[in-house]
């Protein structure tokens, strides 16, 4: 196998990739797709940014030197045999799978939401704000619970997320042991159970020595991956087992092989079972979206990494000469602030007007089915479609447990084993080992370095009728009637005493 590593140190890289000097890592992203595409498949191209080196399918921290300029490419070769050199001595491997979580009943719906809202990863709000999280969450989360429950009860009254990534967690258990890398596979999810921290409990039960972190998420982005990985972060900072416990982290993996030749199957399977002419089909990537500041101020690589996936997949269909046409839209916005554009529902209306007949949906950034694509695209996404003057459409399965993705994902773990390294964030000799040292931290750090305050993702405020400003004075009278309540309550005086209704009992 060959690796390509791309490596430019402090400092934009050079034009014509580069075009801007603030979106330093998305260039890196596009620079590798760019040399990615000139390379035979079995090259692994890596990229540098900051000192530590990000592998496509391995996070880790790699004290490079100075470079005399500002890009460089190595080129060296990686003969041995990973598999083999796992099992000598007496580590214990561990997996742990990230995921959102979900809630499993309905009334999971609102604590679910209110884990969510007071992430400050989701919202962020100004340092002098940051007390007001907890309460913001809890106001934000009652306001959204009846729609989502609704959302949820006609899915079944739940998420089926956990019910997934543990079918998800087992098969990927199997296929290590399969190919002689026996390990235990652990999940934590960021919002509903199992928590992180219970995962993390159960890692430290079981002793774990070395340990893969893959987030469930294709591609990276702040608000998931990033999100999960900066909690593992303080959990690890603060226990002395976890600290000294070797891990590292994959912190997107969209663009290997197995994955996107599973995803062209299931693109290929569903235009021939479903249309009557498969190559008239246009191909809908969706996406679920992200509001715009997480990308061009955060520099959240998600925008760019959602392209170059695209790409690969089209251009694996292209090899099986499925030449459709095709189109990337983001969904699921949340809120009045601007998202990732074009938006999945504008982009279905444009469509219909344009005369396109037959669109299949492939949901993009998750490997489960869940509420965006069991309620939003099969029924919100499919009637908006059939309304539009689409008559055919078709929505690609979720990857689930489907083998060779499950497949590439063992390999995926049994790849990065060589690169676990300590944590050891007050181990000043482990951090300049050449093992590297998978530090969540600095990963963050490089997308993420100045945590600006992210925007509200849901309307504060709007006047008039609208549905908004209706759910708000609605909201807004029944705090009055409580307020009132309690008034009399506990002075014994108002509109209820003197009507003769309270108190109650004389
Ligand atoms: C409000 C901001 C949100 C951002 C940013 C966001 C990014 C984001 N989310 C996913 C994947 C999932 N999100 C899910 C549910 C969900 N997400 C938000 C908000 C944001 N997501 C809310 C409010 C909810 C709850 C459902 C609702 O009320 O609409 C889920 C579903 C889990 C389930 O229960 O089945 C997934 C999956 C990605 C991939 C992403 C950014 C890339
Ligand atoms: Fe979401």
């Amino acid at each position: 196998m060959v690796l390509v590593l791309l490596w430019c140190h402090h400092g934009p890289l050079p034009r014509p990739t580069c075009t801007s000097q603030r979106s330093h890592h998305n260039c890196g992203v596009q620079l590798e797709a760019c040399v990615r595409k000139c390379l035979p498949r079995n090259c692994v191209v890596a990229r540098s940014s900051s000192g530590w080196l990000q592998a496509p399918s391995l996070v880790s921290k790699q004290p490079l030197k100075k470079a005399s300029f500002p890009l460089k490419a190595l080129v060296t070769s990686q003969t041995q045999d990973v598999s083999t050199t796992l099992l000598i001595g007496e580590e214990k491997i561990g997996v742990l799978l990230l995921n959102l979580g979900g809630p499993e009943t309905l009334d999971d719906v609102q604590p679910f939401l209110f884990n969510l809202f007071a992430d400050p990863d989701i919202i962020r709000l100004p340092r002098l704000f940051r007390f007001l999280q907890g309460p913001l969450a809890q106001f934000i989360s009652v306001l959204r619970a009846p729609k989502s429950k609704e959302g949820y009860a006609s899915i079944g009254g739940g998420s089926p997320l956990r019910r997934i990534t543990d079918a998800q967690a087992e098969e990927l258990r199997k296929s290590l042991c399969a190919k002689n890398v026996p390990a235990k596979v652990y999940v934590g999810m960021r919002y509903w159970h199992p928590f992180t921290e219970e995962a993390i409990v159960q890692i430290k039960r079981d002793g774990i020595t070395k340990l893969v972190v893959l987030p469930l998420y294709p591609q990276f982005s702040i608000s998931t991956s990033g999100s999960s990985l900066r909690l593992l972060e303080s959990i690890f900072r603060e226990d002395e087992y976890l600290v000294n416990m070797q891990h590292t982290v994959i912190p997107s993996w969209y663009q290997r092989e197995g994955y996107i030749k599973a995803m062209a199957n299931l693109i290929e399977n569903e235009l021939k079972k479903r249309f009557d002419c498969p190559e008239k089909v246009m191909i809908f990537f969706s996406a679920h979206g992200v509001p715009l500041a997480y990308v061009e101020e955060a520099g959240d690589p998600y925008k760019a990494e959602m392209e170059e996936c695209v790409d690969l997949i089209m251009e694996e269909l292209e090899n099986r000469r499925i030449t459709n046409a095709y189109t990337l839209a983001y969904q699921s916005r949340v809120g009045p602030v601007e998202w990732l554009k074009p938006y999945t529902d504008d982009t279905i209306i444009e469509l219909g007007q344009k005369g396109i007949k037959s669109l299949l949906a492939v949901p993009i950034s998750f490997v489960s089915e869940h509420i965006e694509t069991l309620e939003e695209i099969d029924v919100e996404y499919k009637e908006l479609a059939l309304k539009s003057g689409i008559e055919e459409w078709g929505r690609v399965p979720a990857l689930g447990c489907e083998p060779t993705f499950i497949s590439d994902l063992a390999d995926a773990v049994i790849e990065s084993l060589p690169y676990v390294g300590a944590m050891a964030v007050s181990n000043l000799e482990a951090r300049q080992s050449l093992v590297p040292l998978g530090s969540v931290e600095e990963l963050l750090a490089a997308y993420d370095s100045q945590r600006r305050e992210l925007p509200p993702p849901v309307t504060m405020w709007e006047w008039g009728w609208t549905k908004s400003a209706e759910t708000w004075n609605g909201r807004a009278a029944m705090l009055a009637v409580l307020v009132l309540l309690v008034w009399e309550v506990t002075t014994g005086e108002g509109f209820l005493h003197q009507w003769g209704i309270l108190p109650l009992f004389q």
